[in-house]
């Protein structure tokens, strides 16, 4: 375990190479599937290699350094399941990879909904590998299963965007997604994954808009509810739909039909960050729970 593990009070720390290898495997594998997520054009409104979609303040490099940040913080989440540790400990790992992601960005909040989902899935690994939980059960239930009640009973940032969403439309945001065992993953990100590859064979970016789409016609993000209210939610997931209706990536001009997506959402400021998130986070349990290479 590197350094920062030891800050955790009273835990005995397993620093042996084999089970640092592995939490470092695992955060790899974190780190890149957000930089996946990164490399994908056009997700609607979103930042990607290309343009900084409706954002001003982020491009693709601040992401990529973001993410590069928070690698150390994901193997210590994989230290922290391996040793069966509760939310709360969870959550003072999570604090100090926002503080790195922030010093990174400049203030900016590139990935605080990613620490928390991409967090809780490799303390879920980190779980298995302890022993603390069998190979079979989905990553996504047993975090439900482990932490959920903790996780809606957690400390709330009563400004968050986040909990104004809640507040103001009942929205349950990235909390009931965790605590339901990553329903949108399973559901909705893993099945278009795997759609799209049968209807875009050999075109790996094709396949991550596909999956980004379907989580957007689906998902209640409190981002595009924070920046547009119910009628900007509804816009876009309606928007997603009908891309898919319309056949997806399988279209033979889905990129203009893309785009075209892409600059609406861009005029109208939106921005769903959330499925941004589970795009990265259904490439992780991809690659974890079916063995798919990226
Ligand atoms: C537990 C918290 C993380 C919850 O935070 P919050 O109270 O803010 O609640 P949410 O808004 O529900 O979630 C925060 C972020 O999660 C993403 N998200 C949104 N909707 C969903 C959803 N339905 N399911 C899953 N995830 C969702 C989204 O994050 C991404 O977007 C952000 C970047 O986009 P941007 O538009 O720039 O966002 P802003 O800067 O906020 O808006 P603008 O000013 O630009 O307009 C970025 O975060 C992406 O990751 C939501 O933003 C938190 O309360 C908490 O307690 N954290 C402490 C640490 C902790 O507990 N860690 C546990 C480690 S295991
Ligand atoms: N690519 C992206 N653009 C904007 N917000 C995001 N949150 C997570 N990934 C994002």
């Amino acid at each position: 375990m590197n350094s920062r593990a030891s800050a955790i009070p009273n835990v005995s720390v397993d620093n042996s190479p084999r089970v640092r290898s592995f939490q470092e495997r695992i955060a790899a594998l974190a780190e890149r599937c957000l930089r996946l997520e990164i490399e994908t054009w056009p997700k609607p409104g979103l930042v990607s290699h290309i343009d900084t979609g409706s954002h001003t303040d982020m491009d693709a490099d601040m992401f990529r350094r973001s993410a590069s940040v928070l690698r150390p913080y994901f193997a210590e989440m994989v230290g922290a399941g391996m040793r069966d540790e509760s939310m709360s400990i969870l959550r003072k790992i999570g604090l100090r990879a926002e503080r790195a992601m922030l010093h990174a960005t400049g203030g900016v909040n590139t990935h605080r909904g990613a620490i928390f989902g991409m967090g809780l899935l490799c303390a879920a690994v980190g779980l298995r590998e302890g022993g603390h939980a069998d190979s079979q059960t989905p990553l996504g239930l047993n975090v439900s299963r482990r932490w959920g009640k903790e996780i809606l009973a957690g400390p709330r940032l009563p400004d968050s965007h986040g909990e104004m969403a809640g507040s103001r439309y009942g929205a349950g945001g990235a909390r009931q997604e965790a605590a339901q065992g990553f329903p949108c993953v399973y559901q909705i990100g893993l099945p278009a994954l795997h759609d799209a590859a049968r209807l875009a064979p050999g075109n790996p970016e094709a396949v991550r808009v596909q999956a980004c789409f379907a989580l957007i016609a689906v998902l209640e993000d409190t981002n595009l509810l924070h920046r547009g209210g119910l009628d900007g939610l509804r816009f876009a997931q309606q928007a997603a739909q009908d891309f898919l209706d319309q056949g997806g990536v399988g279209h033979t001009d889905w990129l203009g039909r893309a785009e075209a997506i892409h600059q609406a959402f861009i005029e109208r400021r939106l921005s769903p960050g959330g499925a941004a998130d589970l795009l990265a986070m259904s490439l992780f349990v991809m690659e974890l729970e079916e063995e798919v290479v990226l």
